[in-house]
């Protein structure tokens, strides 16, 4: 059995570095060296600040960008190599993204029963189970298809059209979903119905899920593995309790004392300051130098330095 088989996808020292300007020219290192593997079944959070590099990941993982450097690997095939039409619809119809706006996900002039098939037609499945299958994905995301297959998107709230977007998902049997910022647009109440909705998609069908958000405590809740980007580098990766527990990098630090607490007064001492952040960060690296990425306890990685 080849190396990369037991894993749905396999993330090796993938870089990105963008190129803007038309005078001046200006590189962003958006992510470097970010190596990481997700087993079938799993939910693995994505945390970070904004511009930290999280997005950038998902889109390469959906080939939507292509890496600097570095390679992915679905199941054992590198998706650099992906780019026969046909190829690629297959990959899609097991690797999906779902991202924070539903609303401009979904055509305003199409019905949901369009949508679904286009969607169900485009991926050429068995033309006589197609009512069935449909009924049975919306049922699973507790939607009543009688309710929500004539409505326009617009006739249905946040939550209902982010549950149509993961039974879309659903619909083609997929293997590994990128959730970006899924539940940002919904509130308290909702977001946990989608959340649990998803965990439990994920255990009935070892679907795997990439959940990228800056929320740590919804990071908490939903994922077994952790990943803590910042300035687009991987600094501390592992399980979620362990990381939570016994955070060692000093930027997962910050991000933990920075959460405020219900019933605790906000302590403006503890505000996240990013000019002393770059230099805890400078100070642990120099300290440090030399040892790199390093595995502290069974499943719980930090980088002690990036040189
Ligand atoms: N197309 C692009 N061209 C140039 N720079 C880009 C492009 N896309 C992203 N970047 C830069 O790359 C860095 C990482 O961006 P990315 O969107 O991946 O961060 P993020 O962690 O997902 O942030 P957020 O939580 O705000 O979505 C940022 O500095 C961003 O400005």
């Amino acid at each position: 059995m080849a190396e990369n088989d037991k894993y749905i996808m396999s993330i090796k020292n993938l870089t990105k570095v963008f190129k803007s300007g038309i005078f001046k020219v200006e590189y962003t290192v958006a992510v470097k060296d970010v190596s990481f593997d997700i087993k079938p079944g799993t939910v693995l959070s994505l945390i970070g600040e904004s511009g930290s590099g999280k997005t950038t990941i998902g889109k390469m993982i959906l080939k939507l960008l292509k890496p600097s450097d570095g390679h992915i690997y679905y199941k054992d095939r590198d998706i650099a190599g992906i780019d026969d039409k046909k190829e690629l619809k297959e990959y899609y119809k097991k690797v999906q993204g779902i991202f924070q706006d539903p609303f401009a996900t979904f055509n305003p002039l199409y019905r949901i029963d369009r949508v679904f098939d286009m969607l169900y037609n485009s991926f050429a499945y068995d033309k006589s189970n197609q009512e069935k299958r449909i009924n049975q994905v919306l049922n699973d995301v507790n939607l009543n298809p009688d309710r929500i297959l004539g409505k326009f998107p617009h006739q249905l709230s946040g939550g209902q059209l982010q549950r149509l977007l993961i039974a879309r998902a659903l619909l083609m049997d997929v293997d590994l979903l990128i959730a970006d910022e899924l539940i940002s647009m919904l509130d308290a109440s909702t977001r946990i119905g989608v959340l649990n909705l998803l965990l439990e998609l994920c255990k009935k069908n070892g679907m795997s899920v990439i959940f990228i958000t800056h929320d740590l405590n919804l990071g908490y809740y939903i994922s077994d593995e952790s990943l803590i980007m910042y300035k687009g580098r991987l600094v501390e990766r592992g399980n979620t309790k362990k990381i939570y527990e016994n955070p060692v990098h000093p930027y997962t630090q910050m991000l933990f004392e920075s959460v405020p607490e219900i019933g605790n007064r906000w302590d403006a001492t503890k505000e996240f300051l990013p000019e002393k952040i770059i230099d805890d960060v400078e100070d642990f690296y120099k300290d440090n130098a030399g040892k790199g990425f390093v595995e502290i306890e069974k499943g719980h990685s930090v980088l002690f330095s990036n040189k």
